[in-house]
């Protein structure tokens, strides 16, 4: 087996050993099977968010900088880890069930993307303002669908139901795209106007077009229910853990919290969202797809990282081109043109969010084969 025993094993190991899990129960690789569980909670989750409490200070200085230092730091960040790690998708199906062939993963997979992506771009022609605020929510789901997983995996006791989980998920998420709202609405407002401008070519258009989503009834109702849900959340693990759950898991889950508001709270948010994207959410999710890889979780289980993630980065290589080939495309089409490094940062973005539809339907249907929004059936 491949994944973690906490968040449900999904069932695997039928014809090609090599490309999907081993058979499940296999009493040999059990241990292995921990360790490399282990061994990727540390490296993809743990020691990036201790990263990110060492660059506080260094993100504290960020709202002085020109916005082009965030856009450049977004960039090399999905460059460097952010594209690679949706890149991967049209292997999931077949690591994750018994029954799906190779060609049936990629057919499905690729079906998938060119259904949901190119209607999320066809949203965005129609009714900028609302795509714009429906990709916001959609990665607001994610980025929390995403956090609750790696916990799961980790298998953190106080977590037991899946309303407990989905609170979670909305704190998680709200963080990234909740707290800069709070914190910094004038570069949050900068990136609003660049994406919808790119489909509202009239001067002034786009400003007018997202002033409704900046009225301080809005970022003062989302820092309150940010601030509700964090507490709740906390306040019921806290619970949790009086009632006999293990404590280690609700501690960290606090401390990464704490590292997440103050980060949301004093970095640019282009900056934030970019460090992030690559350090936090990507790596996470690289993680989790080094563990239903078997010869990269051998290699992990072999305390083996620059192998496991070799074998990631060759799996990734080719759609990671493929996932840039569409920001061109969406580059070439958009009415307004890409003239500044805003409106690369925005056609990218636009980009993003086609592929994140798509995406957030894989990574669901893995949630589901892990057990992750089942109540116990994770820790
Ligand atoms: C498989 C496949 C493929 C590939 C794919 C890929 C490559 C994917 C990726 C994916 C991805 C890569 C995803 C991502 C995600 C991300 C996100 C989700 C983000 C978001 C962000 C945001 C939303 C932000 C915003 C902002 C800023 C930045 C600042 C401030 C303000 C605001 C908040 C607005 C292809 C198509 C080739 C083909 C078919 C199959
Ligand atoms: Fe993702």
């Amino acid at each position: 087996m491949t994944e973690a025993p906490s968040a449900g094993a999904s069932e695997s190991g039928s014809a090609d050993r090599h490309e999907r899990g081993p058979e499940p129960g296999a009493a040999t690789v059990r241990g292995d099977v921990t360790a490399a569980s282990e061994r990727v909670d540390r490296w993809f989750a743990r020691r990036p968010a201790v990263a990110l409490a060492a660059l506080l200070p260094i993100g504290a200085v960020t709202p002085l900088f020109p916005v082009e230092v965030g856009v450049a730091t977004f960039a090399l960040g999905t460059l460097a880890v952010g594209m690679a790690h949706g890149a991967v998708d049209h292997l999931v199906p077949l690591r994750g069930a018994p029954d799906v062939s190779l060609p049936r993963s990629i057919a499905v997979v690729s079906v998938v993307y060119a259904v949901l992506g190119g209607a999320v771009v066809a949203a965005f022609f129609a009714a900028p303002v609302a795509a714009f605020v429906g990709f916001i929510a959609l990665t607001w789901l994610h980025w929390g669908q995403g956090d609750v997983a790696t916990l799961a995996v980790a298998g953190v006791g106080h977590l037991p139901s899946s309303a407990e989980r989905w609170l979670a998920l909305v704190v998680r998420g709200g963080l990234p795209m909740g707290v800069p709202l709070l914190a910094h609405p004038e570069e949050y407002r900068l990136v609003a106007e660049w994406i919808v401008g790119l489909f509202l070519v009239d001067a002034g258009a786009a400003a007018t077009a997202v002033n409704p989503l900046f009225t301080p009834a809005v970022r003062i109702g989302v820092g309150v229910g940010m601030a509700a849900a964090t507490l709740a959340s906390v306040g019921l693990g806290y619970y949790r853990v009086g009632n006999g759950r293990d404590p280690g898991g609700w501690r960290r889950d606090v401390g990464e919290l704490a590292v997440l508001w103050a980060w949301f709270l004093l970095a640019a948010p282009v900056f934030a969202i970019g460090v992030y994207f690559a350090l936090w959410h990507a790596l996470r999710h690289v993680g989790r797809l080094v563990l239903v890889d078997p010869e990269a979780a051998s290699a992990a289980s072999a305390g083996d990282a620059v192998g496991a993630l070799a074998r990631f980065g060759r799996d990734a290589a080719p759609l990671t081109l493929g996932g840039f080939l569409a920001v061109a495309a969406v580059g070439v089409s958009v009415p307004a043109g890409v003239a500044a490094p805003g409106d690369l940062l925005a056609v990218s973005l636009v980009a993003i969010a086609a592929m994140t539809l798509p995406h957030v339907v894989v990574v669901a249907w893995l949630d589901r084969r892990q057990g992750v929004w089942r109540p116990g059936a994770g820790s």
